[in-house]
């Protein structure tokens, strides 16, 4: 149970529904994680942030396979056209000139190796079970909670006009040319977020139906938040890295 077990109890309208998701946001977002803070205080080693970077790349990865799985499922061509652009982003027109790529970019740009990253080998266990979650749950849930689980993204501009200009100004060794990945995110996000908001609040028509996307999206911080606390947990102060894992000690 959490606080929002019952928030569409009786049926809202649906400008309360955006309201109660934009609260979610605004109470669970990962952006008010510890590590977040740390990061942007310029607090974190460059180990911590090449460990990061290394968990990360496990869910940008994902990304356009969960979407592929939302396209699989819509029998409307319209919501596949515009769906589909989110593969188009991630994947590039030949799989390593998009967002994957640029994101092993910024990986390599803080001085991992590229197959190390690529192989996915030293992520977290914890960041594999949260993202193998978000993939089996838009593979599993209905449709109109998939297409819920990705509201996160109307939050992001937000945590990336935070970590973007921190990180430039707080670690000397972090380019522009590095955080790449992040410069058409925006708004990319908010394309993709603007339709899947529209989408979400016209489905979600019942009292049942708008607490599913409630759950969906509590459901999707928490994915963000663990994956946040695994590392804090590995590599914090007085963390364990668990076997097998990222070790920075004895990687290149
Ligand atoms: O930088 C971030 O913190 C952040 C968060 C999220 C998110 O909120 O899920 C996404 C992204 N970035 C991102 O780059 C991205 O492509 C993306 C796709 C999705 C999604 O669930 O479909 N979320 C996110």
């Amino acid at each position: 149970m959490n606080e929002y077990a019952d928030a569409a109890q009786g049926g809202l309208a649906p400008d309360t529904l955006e309201t109660v998701l934009r609260d979610i946001g605004a109470s669970r977002y990962h952006n008010r994680h510890p590590l977040h803070r740390m990061m942007t205080s310029g607090s974190l080693s460059k180990e911590q942030l090449q460990a990061w970077a290394l968990n990360r790349y496990c869910y940008q990865a994902v990304i356009p396979r969960k979407d592929a799985m939302i396209l699989a499922r819509a029998e409307d061509p319209a919501f596949r056209a515009e769906w589909r652009k989110r593969i188009e982003d991630h994947d590039g027109s030949d799989g390593w000139n998009g967002g994957i790529a640029r994101w092993l970019k910024l990986a390599t740009g803080l001085g991992l190796a590229p197959e190390l990253v690529v192989s996915e080998r030293g992520a977290l266990p914890a960041t594999r079970f949260a993202v193998g979650a978000y993939l089996s749950f838009c593979t599993n849930r209905s449709l109109l909670e998939a297409v819920a689980s990705s509201l996160t993204e109307l939050f992001s501009p937000m945590i990336i006009s935070e970590r973007v200009p921190a990180m430039l100004a707080k670690y000397d060794y972090v380019t522009e040319d590095i955080l790449e990945y992040f410069r058409p995110r925006p708004a990319q996000a908010s394309r993709d977020a603007d339709f899947a908001l529209s989408y979400v609040v016209r489905h979600a028509d019942t009292p049942e139906r708008q607490q599913a996307v409630i759950d969906a999206l509590v459901f999707k911080c928490d994915v963000l938040w663990a994956m946040l606390d695994a590392l804090e947990q590995a590599y914090g102060d007085h963390g364990h890295i668990p076997p097998g894992a990222f070790d920075p000690k004895r990687s290149p």
